[in-house]
């Protein structure tokens, strides 16, 4: 199969990907803090397929997991700001490169035009098609207060220097987009199933196929399949007799 050459790549980090950025689907989606992206994404992967890497979530697991950049991810996700763009790239592409999918919807990302340029610089891929959630600040603001995940940045305090910085860093990343036409602007104020019913029809060319509903299947069981074989082998009454 045809690789990514690793000279359109910077350090080269991207030359053991399988599948060639021309050919992945990456849709990204933008919106504000609390306006639905991820509860949609999570939508979108049950009928679609698709692998959701979140942005926010890979730095929480990397402000989690003690390492070197710990700390500083902490810090600036409580001041609402916008991590290094090195840093948030070099997660999304570990995360894709571990995937074997082609289709990948990343949320909350590009969350800035340096985090824009850098994947492109960094992967060569061009995404399908931008997902934007409009949402009033206000809206957006009862739900992260109700969300009750024990998210550190749902306070008062973080939600607002949030909303600042969306205005101020992200929203200039949806305008670079419009002006490429790549923008579906959402309106994130109905219920979670009137939104998806509108973004449904954006993702029909991305329907699976009986043969990758299958194979996805096989995949589920398998973990459970090896299971009952290795409790039989070491049975009595198994492959052991
Ligand atoms: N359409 C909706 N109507 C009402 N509540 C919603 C809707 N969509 C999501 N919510 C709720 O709002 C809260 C925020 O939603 P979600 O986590 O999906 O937002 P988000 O855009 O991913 O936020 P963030 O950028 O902070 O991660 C959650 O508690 C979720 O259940
Ligand atoms: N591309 C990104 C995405 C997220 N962050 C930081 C800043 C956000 O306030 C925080 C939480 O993100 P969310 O889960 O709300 O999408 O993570 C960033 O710096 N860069």
């Amino acid at each position: 199969m045809e690789k990514v050459e690793s000279g359109s790549v910077e350090n080269g980090t991207l030359a053991d990907f399988q599948i060639p950025a021309k050919k992945l689907n990456v849709v990204f989606v933008l919106g504000g803090p609390g306006s639905g992206k991820g509860t949609q994404c999570t939508k979108i992967v049950e009928a679609f397929g698709f692998v959701h890497l979140s942005a926010g979530d890979l730095l929480r697991a990397e402000a989690k997991s003690g390492s070197e950049s710990g700390i500083m991810i902490d810090n600036m996700m409580k001041e609402g700001k916008i991590v290094p763009a090195e840093v948030t790239v070099k997660l999304l592409e570990k995360a894709m490169k571990k995937s074997n999918n082609d289709k990948f919807l990343i949320d909350g990302f590009p969350r800035s035009l340096d985090n824009r340029e850098l994947f492109d610089s960094v992967t060569g891929i061009e995404p399908r098609f931008i997902l934007f959630f409009d949402c009033p600040k206000e809206e957006m603001e009862r739900r992260l207060l109700g969300r009750n995940q024990g998210r550190d940045d749902d306070n008062e305090d973080t939600i607002r220097k949030r909303f600042k910085t969306f205005i101020e860093t992200s929203l200039p990343v949806v305008k670079f987009y419009e002006e490429f036409d790549k923008v579906h602007k959402i309106d994130a104020t109905r219920t979670v199933d009137e939104v998806f019913s509108s973004i449904e029809p954006l993702f029909q060319e991305f329907k699976r196929t009986g043969s990758e509903l299958q194979e996805e299947l096989v995949q589920a069981i398998l973990p459970y399949l090896s299971c009952r074989l290795g409790a039989l082998v070491h049975t009595p009454f198994g492959f052991d007799k």
